[in-house]
Order: C-alpha cells, then sequence, then structure tokens
C-alpha cells in the first residue's frame, strides 16, 4: 500500500507492506504533485496505478490537487465513522479534528489498547492530545517551533530569523542566543506543564513523540519514546480497518 498524508510543511509518501515497516520520504506540500511525482529517487512511485493508495491530510487544496494527479489510481481516503468508533470523542464538531491527530491517536489506541497515551506531534504545529480510557479526552494546540521562530522576525524590525542550535542557557547574552533560549524554554516548559496536567488525570499515560521535530526534542522530556511512524501507522490500521471483508 502507497500512502500519502499531506501536512502544512510535509508531505509524507510511504510504501508499506505490513503496516509496520515504512520506506517513506518527505516533500515539501508547497510542491505541486505533478512537480513531486517527476523527482527523481521516487521511482516507487510509478507503482502507483498498481497498488492501493490511501490519502489523506490537513490541507484541502493540496488534497484536491492529489485527487486530480491521482484519478486513475484506487485512491482510498479514510472514513470519519472508523475513527469515532475506534476512538469515542466529544471533539466538536468532530469533522474539525485533524486528520495527523486522528492517525497518531489510532495508532496509540489500536496498538496499546490497555494503556492511555499522551501523544505529542511536533509538526508546523504542536498538538498534545490525550487519550484515556481508550477515548480521546482532548488536547491542545501551539505554534510549532519553526513558525515561533519566523514569528518573532516577521513581526519585528530587529529581531532576525534564528536556526535553532544547542544553546540551552538560561540567559542568552545576545540576540540570537536570548531567541534560542526563550523558544527552548517555552516549548520545554509548555510540553512539561501538559504532561503534568494530563497525568493528573491519567497518572500512567506513557508520552509518545513525533514530527519533524520530535527528534531534538524528545531527550528533553523525560520519558517519552520517539514514534517517527506513528501518524503512518495509524493511517494504514484506519484505511485496513475501513476495507470492506
Ligand atoms: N526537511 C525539513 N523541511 C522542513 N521542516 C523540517 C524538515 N525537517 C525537520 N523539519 C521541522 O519539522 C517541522 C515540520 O514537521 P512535520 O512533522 O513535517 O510537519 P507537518 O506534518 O505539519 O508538515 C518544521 O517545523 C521544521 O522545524
Ligand atoms: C492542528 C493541525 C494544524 C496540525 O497540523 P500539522 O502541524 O501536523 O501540519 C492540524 O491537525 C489541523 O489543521 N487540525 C484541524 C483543527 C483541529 O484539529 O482542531
Ligand atoms: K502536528
Amino acid at each position: 500500500m502507497i500512502l500519502i498524508a499531506v501536512g502544512n510543511t510535509r508531505t509524507l509518501l510511504a510504501r508499506t507492506q505490513d503496516g509496520v515497516h515504512f520506506d517513506s520520504t518527505s516533500v515539501a506540500t508547497a510542491l505541486p504533485p505533478t512537480k513531486i511525482l517527476q523527482q527523481p529517487g521516487l521511482t516507487w512511485l510509478n507503482a502507483l496505478n498498481r497498488e492501493a493508495v490511501a490519502l489523506g491530510g490537513v490541507v484541502p487544496a493540496a488534497l484536491a490537487a492529489w485527487r486530480e494527479v491521482l484519478s486513475t489510481a484506487a485512491v482510498r481516503e479514510p472514513d470519519p465513522g472508523f475513527f469515532r468508533r475506534a476512538v469515542p470523542h466529544d471533539y466538536h464538531p468532530p469533522e474539525s479534528l485533524g486528520f495527523d491527530r486522528r492517525c497518531c491517536l489510532l495508532a496509540a489506541a489500536m496498538d496499546c489498547p490497555r494503556q492511555d497515551s499522551i501523544v505529542i506531534d511536533m509538526g508546523t504545529v504542536i498538538t498534545i492530545d490525550l487519550l484515556a480510557g481508550g477515548h480521546f479526552r482532548g488536547g491542545r494546540i501551539l505554534p510549532g517551533i519553526t513558525m515561533s521562530l519566523r514569528s518573532l522576525h516577521q513581526g519585528t524590525a530587529l529581531l532576525p530569523e534564528v536556526v535553532l542550535g544547542s544553546a540551552t542557557e538560561m540567559l542568552g547574552n545576545n540576540t540570537s542566543d536570548a531567541i534560542q533560549a526563550g523558544i527552548i524554554h517555552l516549548f520545554t516548559d509548555a510540553l512539561r506543564g501538559a504532561i503534568a496536567d494530563y497525568r493528573q488525570r491519567s497518572p500512567q499515560a506513557q508520552i509518545l513523540i513525533t514530527g519533524g521535530d520530535a527528534e531534538c526534542w524528545q531527550p528533553g522530556i523525560p520519558g517519552s519514546f520517539y514514534q517517527p511512524h506513528l501518524l503512518l501507522r495509524g493511517f494504514y490500521l484506519w484505511i485496513q480497518g475501513d476495507a470492506p471483508p
């Protein structure tokens, strides 16, 4: 099966036989699908007309462009009804819950059915969601790391656009270090704070962390597990669960 998952910054293109191992790559969502399909190295995408293709995401215009390009392939899109049965929730309106959040929650719910989970997705935007007693209990949406750094530059005359290094000083003594200290401590505190709050509700919840910025932030979140393929795993389970018998 080929999975195409459209995020706000990156589109994941993945192929899997067993739903556990994913041969995946990511490309800029801003690129039109026709251009993406012409990229060298993405040769397995030639299988698009022979294999089942699953399409999902959180950027409606990009999804529409993919639908047009894939019109000859057997495209499958996830059914919200399956999600609602697998992960009951009170989100309102229910259809507004983002596709990427659903995939990660579904993976946690189906792979660890007796375990509560705090699911942190550090993508364009950061989401921190609580799955407890098999139900999605709600979450928090925060600006992402790159988005936050960019907004400091775009909203001011004097602040440069900074790339985060490994500086974690408490007190910055130049503009770049002060911004880095601000962002690193802001998000470390926000993540730890959310975990502490959610654990009042679910003391045993495991912490799963995924998304483009997760790998470098995981060490700052004690006890968390980095799950690079959480979204793809959930997407696969969703499409399989949906399949007609
Ligand atoms: N090659 C890359 N291009 C863009 N952003 C990247 C890349 N690698 C890591 N990142 C980081 O990952 C974040 C995007 O995460 P990702 O999970 O791909 O987001 P989304 O699913 O929202 O598209 C960016 O904010 C950026 O900080
Ligand atoms: C919260 C998100 C922007 C995260 O997107 P991402 O950072 O993964 O691109 C996305 O899940 C979304 O557009 N959600 C819709 C609103 C909601 O979940 O309530
Ligand atoms: K995200």
